[in-house]
């Protein structure tokens, strides 16, 4: 009879059990080695026994590559891996962290920041599980997501991936999981991973853990907290992702009080593995290892001893697969690291893939390609977008409400304004086709804030569009506008890019709002990863929207800026007066914001 490892009736630890004690050490690290597609080949896949590959920096596998151009790229890394001798599939990840972003014509619904302020764990769940369905139609299983960081600072560059200030609503949203892999039954599997079926993708909680109480926001720096502040702020959503089977955990750049997460045996093994009993795999972040020593890569024996020992069980090396293996190969040889560390790892991946169902369905589901950006899939991420915008503002004192606007401009005009109105690429946010996303409308399909207006509007009604509107023309020409929508924001960004000490809105956007609702009736929408300063224009704005990031689905905020939808959503962060205020939470002593955490007023569909 065959390999009891490869028989779909055995008991998954047989099964692992069977497969581990036929495993070289080689072969073992290879399945703890995860490398950039970029340096895939069919060779290095084999000749390293290679068990991950995920997709970093590069354009893969071809500029607006359709589906099937994604099912043929990780077929042929699959194939590599079949071909070795004990035919260990191979699993490919990617960030799916708002929709399938890399992936062209992709649903891409909104960050993070913007779910939050919907509040609905079942909506999070639809969302988990239609992302899922996109990222199998590309015949990938594996996906870096969700964030579950608890962003505390505002001026963080990641704090759009983070669902909120309060670890509660983070706890909360964090039921996307059962979208991705699928309902847990209840009373099974305690902390064990859990995949449903073929339709449903691995997860992955991150950045375990304290990534978003970095100080001053700082990327990857330093989280000063007591363990008690660690326990009760950032570390909660992962007791939620465990409850729901989450198969992979990443570990964060960030420091706990000086000592880097990715060195930090007492909470990764000891709290993590043993207290918290999470059976799937614990994965470093990229460079992860080389980040312990400073400058990176500055002892890469010791990084990867550190790394290991502390409880890492997969690498995201990307790049330097070679000396990763031969210097981890000395480790064990040498009784730095024992094989009982090793087999820990492996056996953990294992668990993963086989209840991923990689050994009986390598290959992608083709019958699935066209779930790839799906018009179900973006009448979903619409809803989401009605639901995640927030009301901050809604008439002068004394005056009547702005919204919501009327379809009809009385025989005048409506005036369009505003760098964000027309830029798929900036409502979309980083995490979109690049790294670090795109301005301008062909990255890929979607529909702008000011496609959304023009259909929302009567035929016939006058839609002016002007991005940057000169102050006298507005003067000259202030009668013709019954009102103006001024869309102004952020443009993308993503991690260390996005840090920002002083959160004002980027040129020319104040000076667009001082024109324009100098002299206009004016409906501000700010198109942002997080909140930004507004008290000194506040004053002269009529209406005030934030939109976060809301992804390709613009219509979403012209359903609810004309009345077909009420706002409902409510801030998932403290809206602070001034920076200098920084970090202020709610719940804080001290706590003076211009809109609190939880606000959002709201309007009936008209
Ligand atoms: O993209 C893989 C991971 C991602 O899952 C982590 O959340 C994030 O911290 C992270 N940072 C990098 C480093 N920068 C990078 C991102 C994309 C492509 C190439 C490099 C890679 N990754």
């Amino acid at each position: 009879p065959g390999a009891k490892y490869k028989d779909p009736k055995q008991p998954l630890n047989t099964r692992v059990d069977d497969l581990l004690r036929r495993m070289t050490l080689a072969e073992k690290i290879g399945q703890m080695s995860q490398i950039d597609q970029e340096n895939a080949t069919a060779d290095v896949i084999s000749n390293y026994f290679i068990g991950s590959v995920l997709r970093g920096g590069g354009n893969v596998p071809a500029a607006d590559a359709p589906p099937e151009a994604w099912v043929k790229m990780v077929e042929g890394i699959q194939r590599a891996a079949l071909s070795t001798r004990l035919g260990i599939p191979v699993m490919f990840g990617i960030d799916a962290v708002h929709g399938h972003g890399y992936v062209y014509k992709a649903t891409v619904f909104p960050h993070n920041v913007g779910l939050g302020c919907t509040r609905d764990p079942e909506l999070a769940k639809k969302i988990g599980a239609a992302v899922a369905l996109e990222v199998r139609a590309t015949g990938i299983p594996f996906i870096f997501a969700p964030c579950l960081a608890v962003c505390r600072d505002p001026r963080w560059g990641r704090c759009y991936e983070s669902f909120s200030e309060d670890p509660k609503l983070v706890q909360q949203m964090a039921s996307i999981i059962s979208g991705f892999q699928g309902e847990i039954p209840t009373g099974g599997w305690r902390g064990a991973p859990f995949i449903a079926s073929q339709h449903n993708v691995a997860a992955c909680a991150k950045h375990y853990v304290g990534d978003g109480g970095t100080a001053s926001g700082i990327n990857e720096n330093n989280t000063v907290a007591t363990f008690h502040e660690l326990l009760g702020i950032h570390m909660p959503p992962y007791y939620n992702a465990i409850i729901q089977g989450v198969s992979t955990i990443m570990v964060s750049y960030s420091s706990w009080n000086g000592i880097k997460m990715h060195a930090n045996r007492f909470l990764v093994t000891d709290f993590l593995k043993n207290k918290l009993r999470f059976r799937g795999f614990v994965i470093s972040d990229w460079l992860g290892l080389d980040r312990i020593t400073s400058p990176e890569h500055a002892d890469y024996p010791l990084s990867i001893k550190l790394g290991i020992l502390a409880g890492i069980d997969m690498v995201m090396i990307p790049y330097q697969y070679v000396e990763f293996r031969d210097d981890l190969m000395t480790l064990v040889q040498n009784g730095t690291i024992p094989m009982s560390r090793i087999d820990d790892a492996v056996r953990r991946i294992l668990r993963v893939k086989f209840t991923l169902g990689l050994f009986e369905n390598p290959y992608a589901d083709t019958s699935l390609v066209g779930e790839l950006g799906k018009q179900e899939h973006r009448d979903l991420a619409r809803e989401a977008v009605r639901r995640s915008l927030v009301l901050l503002k809604n008439g002068k004192p004394g005056e009547k409400p702005l919204l919501p606007l009327p379809k009809k401009a009385h025989g005048g005009s409506i005036l369009v304004a505003g760098s964000h109105a027309d830029d798929l690429g900036s409502q979309c946010g980083g995490w979109t086709i690049k790294w670090q996303g795109m301005t301008g409308n062909n990255l890929t399909a979607g529909t702008t804030i000011l496609d959304g207006i023009k259909s929302a509007v009567v035929p016939g009604t006058d839609v002016v569009f002007s991005e940057n509107p000169d102050a006298g023309l507005i003067q000259q020409n202030r009668g013709r506008f019954d009102y103006a929508i001024v869309v102004v924001g952020e443009h993308p960004y993503a991690e260390t890019s996005g840090d920002n000490l002083n959160l004002t809105i980027p040129a020319p956007g104040p000076a667009i709002i001082q024109n324009v609702c100098g002299s206009i009736k004016c409906v501000v929408v700010l198109v942002s990863g997080r909140p930004l300063v507004v008290e000194p224009y506040i004053g002269i704005i009529d209406a005030l929207v934030a939109a976060w990031l809301p992804g390709t689905e613009g219509k979403g905020i012209s359903d609810v800026l004309f009345g077909d939808y009420g706002f409902t959503g409510k801030l998932s962060r403290t809206w602070f007066r001034s920076v200098d205020q920084l970090p202020m939470n709610v719940g804080d002593a001290h706590y003076d914001p211009l809109f609190p955490f939880g606000f959002g007023l709201e309007t009936k569909p008209s």
